[in-house]
């Protein structure tokens, strides 16, 4: 398979976000399979499986249970090349989430159609909504048993004031699902997935059910009058400002619906976007490559230490073998084996545009939040990093071993495993985590990968905010009074370990040049 360089504007790049056990992985796989990218139902899933007789990297992958090649999938759809970024899916959260969606130009939302908005959902629609990212929201599982069609409207114009346009509606739920009316097309879907031929219009469809005496259908039919007389029509300007967000309903698991939404993708979905960057935005139809790395996997292969920074194209075209700089380190990289990722394979890609993602492999060269540009200098924003929400410290039980834990603890900081905060004074490490999972996933992978026993900690901090420095001396004043809670992070930014948010506050006050940021932009440090 080969992409054709046909330019940005055929890009469509979007995420999928959704709580776990919505049925995001069943909807990537039938994505794929209506996209003709794969045609047996099971490869999304057995993927590991099969590659990991045909190559290393497979097996580390299996292993540990993640997946590099979902990272980024890109299949062909409708002259289009689609490329869909996996946000991690775990209960537990990590900023990879988080900045998987910078990478992004739309999502789809997916909601079990019996729990409505979930927690995750939640959190990773707010993301979304800070950088105005537009979504489509797919409504899961109306092979079963289903809230009621307008309450889940409601829900979500309520929960995430969205305004919501229905493009289909479900006949009936679980049992007496009778199928989808194509509110755009005025067609009918079957119970199959199959769109009937003819389109007699929503009401000729409507009339069909009229009669019956299934309470459940009755019910679907009451609640379309409803809609129709009440609800906004689709409105792409709307959908682009984030303000609105057409609904279809379906299952991924019956393949009920799923065609229609990758067609919404095609035909809504926008291209690839304008990057905020100092000094000056990054517009996609610049001619000069540019690009920033959003994710870094590390130790694919523990024997040669490598990793892969996954790089989204930002402007101009990105050709194997380029050298383009970064601009954090004002080096040089040579784009030797830049890699696309498909549904079932990888390969090298010997150009990229806009909107793209490829894997760059390096040996530690590449960090999250790094801009690259063959033009002049300029820095990606809003790769954010987060404050902690658990702060732990870092007890290294094999003191021989101080060099190959701050190895270990750069490399998974890098990955985004979580934070590291080194104090100023004295020796040992903090670490930050937006959840407990995070700090497990450290401790069990400092002992595979690095042969590093390490304990997790209680820390006399509650949580970290970077200082941003305006006047140095007031800062040496306050480093002088703090010196125990002055720290840096793997950047070499100043931090200050906070007991409390009333001590966090009164620094504020004591000292009016600082800014004690919850939040960091990785572009905005480098
Ligand atoms: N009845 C029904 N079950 C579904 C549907 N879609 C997914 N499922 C089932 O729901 C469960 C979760 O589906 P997944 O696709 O693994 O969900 P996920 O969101 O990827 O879950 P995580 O990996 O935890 O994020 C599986 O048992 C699926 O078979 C659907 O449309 N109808």
């Amino acid at each position: 398979m080969s992409l054709e360089s046909t330019g940005y504007k055929s890009r469509r790049t979007f995420a999928i976000i959704s709580h776990p056990d919505a049925g995001k992985t069943t909807l990537t796989e039938k994505l794929l399979l209506n996209s003709g990218a794969i045609h047996l139902a099971g490869e999304v899933k057995e993927r590991g499986e099969r590659r990991r007789t045909r190559s290393d990297w497979m097996e580390i992958e299996q292993k540990r249970g993640i997946s590099i090649t979902s990272s980024v999938m890109t299949f062909e759809h409708d002259g289009l090349t689609l490329n869909l970024l996996d946000t991690p899916g775990h209960a537990d959260f990590s900023e990879d989430t988080y900045r998987t969606l910078t990478a992004v130009d739309s999502a789809i939302m997916v909601i079990d159609a019996a729990k409505g908005i979930e927690a995750q959902t939640r959190k990773l629609f707010e993301v979304c909504r800070l950088r105005d990212i537009p979504i489509i929201t797919f409504v899961n599982k109306i092979d079963r048993e289903a809230r009621d069609t307008l309450e889940i409207l409601d829900e979500i114009m309520e929960t995430l004031a969205l305004d919501t346009a229905p493009m289909m509606w479900p006949v009936g739920a679980g049992v007496d699902f009778n199928g989808l009316i194509d509110l755009e097309h005025g067609r009918f879907i079957s119970t199959e997935g199959k769109p009937e031929a003819e389109a007699p219009g929503i009401e000729a469809l409507a009339g069909r059910f009229a009669d019956t005496q299934n309470q459940q259908i009755a019910a679907s039919m009451e609640g379309l009058e409803l809609a129709s007389g009440s609800l906004p029509n689709f409105d792409q300007a709307a959908f682009e400002e984030g303000t609105l967000t057409p609904v279809y309903f379906g299952s991924a698991l019956k393949s009920i619906g799923v065609r229609e939404l990758l067609e919404a993708v095609c035909r809504f979905a926008p291209e690839p976007r304008t990057q905020p960057a100092r000094p000056e935005p990054v517009d996609p139809s610049m001619a000069a490559c540019t690009g920033f790395v959003f994710k870094v996997q590390a130790n694919m292969d523990p024997n040669h230490r490598d990793r892969v920074a996954f790089v989204r194209v930002a402007s101009g075209t990105l050709k194997r073998g380029m050298r383009l700089k970064n601009v954090r380190t004002g080096k040089d990289l040579k784009v030797a084996n830049p890699m696309f990722f498909f549904a079932r394979e990888r390969e090298l890609a010997d150009e990229a545009v806009a909107g793209d993602v490829v894997g760059i492999p390096n040996h530690g060269t590449l960090s999250v939040g790094d801009t690259l540009t063959e033009g002049p200098d300029v820095t990606v924003t809003g790769i954010p990093n987060f404050a902690p929400e658990l702060l732990r410290r870092v007890h290294l039980s094999d003191a021989s071993k101080t060099k190959q834990l701050a190895k270990a603890l750069n490399d998974l900081a890098e990955e985004g495993v979580v934070q590291v905060f080194k104090p100023t004074l004295g020796s040992g490490y903090y670490v930050g985590a937006v959840g407990p999972l995070q700090l497990e996933v450290l401790t069990s992978r400092a002992a595979a990968e690095y042969s590093v026993p390490i304990r997790i900690e209680p820390a006399q901090y509650v949580t970290a905010r970077w200082v941003k420095v305006n006047d140095k001396a007031q800062f040496d004043k306050f480093a002088a009074l703090h010196r125990l809670n002055i720290a840096e992070d793997r950047y070499g930014d100043p931090v200050f370990l906070a007991p409390s948010q009333w001590e966090i506050d009164r620094c504020a006050k004591d000292f009016p040049e600082l800014v004690f940021m919850a939040t960091k932009d990785r572009g905005l440090a480098a």
